[in-house]
């Protein structure tokens, strides 16, 4: 697992941390840990050109430490100093290095043809401490400006503790904000370098250990790893029997929307269910037998359809394609009144909308799993844009305000529980931007709450495979959801192996 904690936080572990420290030991290990890192960016640290972005804080100190100790190597360092002040030990260190030092203007625009910009792009390597955990709002005036033309460079970029203008608490980005290729972070992870868009920005993610470890609290966001998931994973074992694997129940697809039932059932067979016990009329439910011949099917009658629903189930699946007329409306609300854990998705959550007790006064164990745009029909004044910029605050107050578990898909994947940490899905990849891709993860989440894994848990474990199921299918071109279904066994195999 890897653990993220909010500016606040990291700021009380820091103080109790300093306080029992000789003065500006943390900075030291923070900036030795961004040297070393730095070093082995650079193809060799002597003769090569080092740019410093330097703001006014410590995060603008830790970067011309870390200079002078590539400038000591014989790096040639030039620090373009932005802040209304500087650090000063940060300072004479470089200097005494022989590193050297200019003021960039503070009030105007830096233009594209100035010296900064010249020597970014001729540069080997720019490290970017601009500002760090104290930054707020978007980036400010030469900040921004020397932002945008690191990234217009081509230059192998470091961000500093992270990179300068995502927001540390939410991965919110607000104007511009550095590129990196590498982010050198400090005590523990923060949860905008997991969490997109701000994980875009950050590049590979290097922890640096400066002791913090025994100060943190219990983190805001958890990011799992291959071996969280093969440790949750349920998997057969000599006493397993179908229905000890888990009898699952899906009220997915239509007439309409037979492929939905086709993948969800899919998503669901390859991620180990026991049995599958798939309910719809008969034309879908034809269709998923066609495809699946090992689901067990329940016909059901138009006159009665819940007369039909399977009985003997261990968890249900209801929603994707399934519609949302009265007769959808019915037969998730007899779902929702069982004991037993339901997954909703798609066309249950838009329904969830209007009926939002239906969720809000059950005890049973419930996980909803929409995408930004079925978020926002839960949350009535909030917008799909607004929500994909600050996906870990709407997936958590989701969470809170249906008292459930919330599975928000999208470019970083964000399960919240009300507390437990959020997590954040490291897999997640734009190969999975295709139609029918969410049926096959809601089967096969399905399958493993069906499995006994508690909402949180399934999620944790079907969003990674989903993702990891994606990149082994992925051959260079595009992948389609049924190549998904195929690439799940694998993707389950591969765990041990990641
Ligand atoms: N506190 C500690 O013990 C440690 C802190 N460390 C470093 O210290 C950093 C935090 O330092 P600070 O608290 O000094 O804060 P920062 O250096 O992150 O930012 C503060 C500076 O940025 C300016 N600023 C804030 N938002 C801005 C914006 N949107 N546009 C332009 N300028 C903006 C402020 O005016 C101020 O000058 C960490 O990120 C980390 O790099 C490390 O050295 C490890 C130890
Ligand atoms: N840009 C993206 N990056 C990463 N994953 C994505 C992206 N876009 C979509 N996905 C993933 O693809 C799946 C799409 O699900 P969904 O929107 O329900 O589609 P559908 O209803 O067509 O099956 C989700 O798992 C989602 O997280
Ligand atoms: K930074």
């Amino acid at each position: 697992m890897r653990y993220a904690h909010t500016v606040d936080t990291v700021r009380g572990a820091e103080g109790e941390l300093m306080a029992r420290l000789p003065d500006g030991a943390l900075m030291r290990r923070a900036a030795t840990g961004l040297a070393r890192v730095c070093a082995r960016v650079l193809p060799r640290v002597y003769g090569s050109r080092v740019v410093l972005l330097v703001g006014g804080g410590d995060n603008g100190g830790d970067a011309l430490y870390a200079g002078s100790q590539l400038a000591s190597r014989g790096a040639a360092v030039r620090a373009l100093l932005v802040g209304s002040r500087v650090h000063e030990g940060g300072l004479s260190a470089l200097r005494s290095a022989g590193g050297r030092a200019v003021e960039v203007p503070r009030t105007t625009e830096i233009p594209a043809g100035s010296e900064a910009a010249t020597e970014m792009a001729a540069a080997d390597l720019i490290v970017d401490g601009l500002v760090g955990i104290g930054g707020t709002g978007g980036l400010r005036g030469p900040h921004a400006s020397l932002a945008a033309l690191a990234g217009a460079t081509e230059t192998p970029t470091v961000a500093v503790d992270l990179p300068s203008g995502i927001e540390a608490d939410t991965g919110a980005v607000e104007g511009t904000a550095v590129r990196a290729d590498v982010t050198v972070t400090f005590g523990t992870h923060k949860p905008g370098l997991l969490v997109s868009p701000g994980a875009e920005h950050a590049g590979v993610v290097e922890l640096v250990d400066i002791g913090l470890a025994g100060e943190l609290p219990t983190a805001r966001l958890e990011s799992p790893q291959a071996g969280d998931v093969d440790v949750s994973l349920p998997r057969p074992g000599p006493e397993s029997t179908k229905y000890r694997r888990g009898v699952l129940g899906m009220a997915v697809g239509s007439d309409r929307y037979r492929g939905a039932a086709v993948l969800a059932a899919g998503g669901a067979l390859r991620g180990g269910v026991g049995m599958l016990r798939y309910a719809g009329h008969d034309a879908v439910a034809t269709e998923v037998l066609r495809h699946w011949p090992e689901v067990v099917v329940s016909v059901l009658d138009p006159e009665d359809p819940l007369a039909g629903l399977p009985e003997r189930v261990d968890a249900w699946v209801v929603g994707p394609g399934r519609g949302v007329d009265g007769d959808a409306e019915t037969e998730l609300e007899a779902i929702l009144g069982s004991p037993l854990p339901v997954l909703l998705d798609a066309d249950a959550v838009t329904l969830l909308g209007t009926r939002p007790r239906l969720v809000r006064d059950r005890e049973a164990p419930t996980l909803l799993t929409p995408h930004a745009a079925e978020m926002a029909r839960l949350l009535p004044d909030t917008s799909p844009r607004e929500i994909e910029a600050r996906r870990l605050e709407y997936a958590t107050r989701t969470a809170e305000e249906y008292g459930c578990v919330v599975l928000l898909k999208g470019s970083t994947t964000v399960i919240a529980e009300p507390g437990r940490p959020a997590l954040a899905d490291p897999n997640g990849t734009s190969l999975l931007a295709t139609a029918g891709t969410g049926d096959v993860l809601s089967g096969l989440v399905g399958s493993l709450l069906s499995g006994g894994l508690a909402p949180r848990e399934a999620a944790m474990c079907g969003a990674y495979l989903h993702g990891l199921a994606a990149r082994l299918a992925h051959d260079g071109g595009p992948i389609s959801a049924s190549d998904l279904i195929g690439a799940l066994p694998s993707a389950i195999r591969a765990l041990r192996t990641e």
